[in-house]
């Protein structure tokens, strides 16, 4: 199996999802004729997993609703592959049965799985949707291979199209205001510190810092933004990926996965 092309082997796991299909879910698939989100995220999970995951590999595992598909995935092959994990997706690699490993004992990983808010036509993503960036970035840089999940929402041409909460900026608690004020005078629009929605002050990180979010006004050149925010001083890391995604995929609503590689330049 490992040796078919690996367009066939994506082929071959469409169709068997297809066949599969009343298997596959619990509950109504299909939303007025297109599949609904959460069952698109399984697809593309599934299909990154599958696709790329292999016998004794050390896996990196990023955060959110989508990696939870992805572990699945994981957690029912009966391949031995070491996870290194989030603080945030610790408890799904243990109840997954997976084995948990971390950067210390394994500083380089195979491939890295992760989600993303948005990707744009250049493999450019925005995440720290859900407060987890920094951990994940440090995750997919150690990787041979990065690869992105994704359902159909966050497929876009140009960031800001169809995440419109901004780029999260995570940073070190008192340098909040002036990181802020910087980033609005140096880039525009606004920074506006993430507040918590059930309980009272900040949204606070797994690395105890606060996130501020960028809403920011026009496309920027987000390579070379992504390394000036980075200079600011109280600034730990962006949501910005830049340059890091080797192949996205994203589960359509026609039921059908996309994949998506980096232009050639
Ligand atoms: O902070 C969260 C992470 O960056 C997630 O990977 C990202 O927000 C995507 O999450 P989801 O898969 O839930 O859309």
């Amino acid at each position: 199996f490992n040796q078919l092309d690996e367009k066939i082997r994506l082929k071959r796991f469409v169709q068997l999802i297809h066949l599969k299909e009343p298997t596959l879910c619990s509950g109504s698939r299909r939303h007025h004729g297109t599949l609904m989100a959460e069952e698109a995220k399984k697809l593309a999970a599934y299909a990154a997993v599958d696709t790329h995951i292999q016998n004794n590999q050390v896996v990196g595992v990023g955060s959110g609703s989508t990696i939870v598909y992805a572990v699945d995935r994981l957690g029912k092959t009966k391949i031995c592959f070491l996870s290194i994990v989030l603080i945030q997706a610790r408890q799904l690699i243990l109840q997954h049965g997976l084995t948990l490993s971390d950067l210390e004992r394994h500083p380089e990983l195979d491939v890295a799985i992760d989600g993303a808010d948005e990707v744009d036509a250049a493999l450019t993503l925005i995440k720290g949707g859900g407060g987890c960036l920094t951990q994940e970035k440090i995750v997919a840089g150690c990787a041979k291979h990065f690869i992105v999940i994704a359902d159909y929402r966050k497929d876009s041409k140009a960031l800001g199209q169809q995440w419109k909460k901004g780029v999260p900026v995570e940073v070190i608690p008192m340098a909040y205001v002036p990181v802020s004020r910087a980033i609005a005078r140096r880039f525009g629009g606004e920074a506006v510190l993430r507040m918590a929605v059930s309980k009272a002050g900040p949204v606070v990180t797994d690395n105890s810092n606060f996130i501020l979010d960028w809403k920011f006004e026009h496309a920027q050149k987000w390579k070379e933004v992504n390394t000036a925010i980075k200079m600011i001083p109280g600034v730990v890391e962006t949501g910005l990926f830049v340059g890091m995604a080797e192949r996205v995929y994203f589960g359509m609503e026609d039921g059908s996965v996309k994949t998506r590689d980096p232009p050639i330049n």
